[in-house]
């Protein structure tokens, strides 16, 4: 998942209306038939938050509008990884989509567990086989992404009068037999009081489920229950329906938001509370890190001498007879200690060959938390891992130099590792991934690198190999190169 200020995933049943909050957030245009999403779309936006100290920002959010059709829900559920925020949608019209919403917000996370904390609702990563057998371990700080909860097509139904936003129903006007109230476990509050008949588009879903309407009867349709659902909501005053997505809202502490892409109500204000919410927690976790001891100190890094003795034979070469002549006189003189490659007219020159070594054992390398918030997370070795060990591959999207720029216009890209000077790879999905390892994991160290990359220019592969034995417990860490740090702030890992 590509690095924004706050990455949301939003996930829902097919034609709850995701696609069209998405628009609306990012073009403020309303667009009634928007084409359902196959797979996974994505948007990006700058937008204002109110920061904890009461200072005002401008934060980056990307928000991934998942596919809620039945043949993508694998698709959508590996997009969970690395999201900083989950915004469950449902229809508000619709009883059966607010069924479904709570059906995925507890099946379509497998690998997960839903954890109730201080007002929020967290996701978790199960370790283990199963969520039968498995050990239920609530990361500390990561992956925990916060649910939010937000009814779609909201200006065709009755929404809280004081405020668009419930929180743990505590925005919204008091509901019969809300958890708090002495109404019992919330496994029971789970919105049983609610009729069917409160929740007036049934037939629309299931026709739609069927997908062999002709479009124009279903819009028809569409229309009508429009019509019918403001005068089912006009006549009950009061929204019924409301009150299970209160009590659901209260009984999870995730926040409900109430929007409408039609009118653009709630819409910027949705996306706006999340992020504010994000990074609150953020921030709070941070305070709480910076009060309690550190594991580990940085210090500055020390400058260092480049490590260039042994290239100077052909780095004569290459002055004195060009490339190709550099190549034969240092494979000559180096033999198996340097690694030579020609490549785009260039020789590079690289410390070491590719390690023969065995590959890397499942489960052989944690990805948490450093402890150091300005480092984030890093990879460690859950147990011994010898010598040469290949430790795989950086993978990703791979981006020429104007796909680059489009995505990076200040040409920095923290996940991005270039190849050469025409390519380079985007690990966009995996950051954020703590479920697996992957190269992009790695911290850099120049002191204490027990790791290293080797380049395969010409087959686009960087790929990662431990240069001595690491011990359980012990970071990998590699040296990322003068190149990275420029403009950056470097720190040497003690
Ligand atoms: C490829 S990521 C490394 C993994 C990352 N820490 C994570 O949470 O997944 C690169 C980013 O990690 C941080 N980082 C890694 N090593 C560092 C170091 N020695 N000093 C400062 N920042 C470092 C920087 O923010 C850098 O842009």
């Amino acid at each position: 998942m590509a690095r924004f200020d706050v990455n949301i995933v939003v996930i829902g049943d097919a034609s709850c209306g995701k696609s069209c909050l998405l628009q609306r957030l990012l073009t403020n245009r309303f667009v009634a038939d928007s084409e359902r999403t196959w797979g996974t779309e994505f948007g990006a936006k700058r937008i204002a938050v109110v920061l904890p100290d009461g200072s005002q920002r401008r934060v980056s959010i990307g928000v991934w509008d998942t596919s809620g059709y039945p043949r993508f829900h694998l698709t959508s559920t590996r997009f969970l990884a690395g999201a900083h925020a989950i915004l469950a949608c449902w229809d508000a019209t619709s009883r059966r989509s607010w069924d479904s919403l709570r059906a995925w917000v507890r099946q379509r996370l497998p690998l997960q567990q839903l954890l109730l904390n201080d007002g929020h609702l967290y996701v978790g990563t199960l370790v283990g086989a199963s969520a039968g057998d498995a050990v239920v371990e609530a990361r500390e700080q990561e992956p925990a992404a916060q649910v939010f909860l937000a009814a779609c097509k909201s200006d065709l139904v009755e929404r809280p009068q004081q405020a668009q936003r419930g929180h743990g129903g505590s925005a919204a006007p008091p509901a019969e037999g809300l958890p708090g109230t002495g109404s019992g476990s919330p496994a029971q509050s789970l919105g049983v009081s609610v009729e069917v008949e409160h929740w007036p588009s049934l037939s629309r879903l299931q026709q739609e489920e069927e997908e062999q309407e002709p479009q124009q009867q279903v819009q028809q349709q569409q229309q009508d229950e429009r019509q019918a659902a403001a005068k089912a909501a006009a006549e009950r005053g009061g929204g019924r329906g409301r009150a299970a997505v209160d009590q659901y809202s209260a009984s999870t502490g995730a926040s409900v938001l109430w929007t409408s892409a039609r009118t653009g109500e709630g819409v910027l204000e949705c996306f706006q509370t999340i992020a504010q919410e994000v990074l609150q927690r953020r921030w709070a976790q941070q305070q709480q890190a910076q009060q309690q001891p550190q594991p580990r100190q940085l210090q500055p890094a020390r400058p260092q001498l480049p490590p260039l003795s042994g290239m100077l034979v052909p780095a004569a070469a290459l002055l004195l007879g060009g490339p190709l002549l550099a190549a034969a006189v240092a494979k000559a003189a180096l033999g198996d200690c340097f690694h030579l490659e020609l490549h785009r007219g260039r020789l590079y020159v690289q410390a070491g060959v590719p390690s023969t070594g065995p590959p890397l054992s499942p489960g052989a390398v944690e990805v948490r938390p450093t402890g150091v918030p300005a480092l984030g997370n890093g990879a460690f070795a859950a147990q011994r891992i010898p010598a040469g060990t290949y430790l795989g591959d950086y993978t990703g999207e791979l981006l020429d130099r104007p796909a680059f720029f489009a995505r990076y216009p200040n040409g920095v890209g923290d996940f991005t590792a270039a190849v050469d000077d025409e390519w380079a790879i985007d690990a966009v999905r995996p950051v954020g991934d703590t479920a697996t390892f992957h190269p992009v994991h790695l911290n850099h160290s120049r002191g204490r690198a027990n790791v290293r990359r080797h380049y395969a220019r010409a087959a686009r592969r960087i790929s990662f190999f431990a240069t001595r034995d690491v011990q359980p417990g012990e970071e990998l860490l590699y040296d990322y190169g003068r190149a990275y740090w420029r403009g950056r702030e470097q720190m040497e890992l003690p």
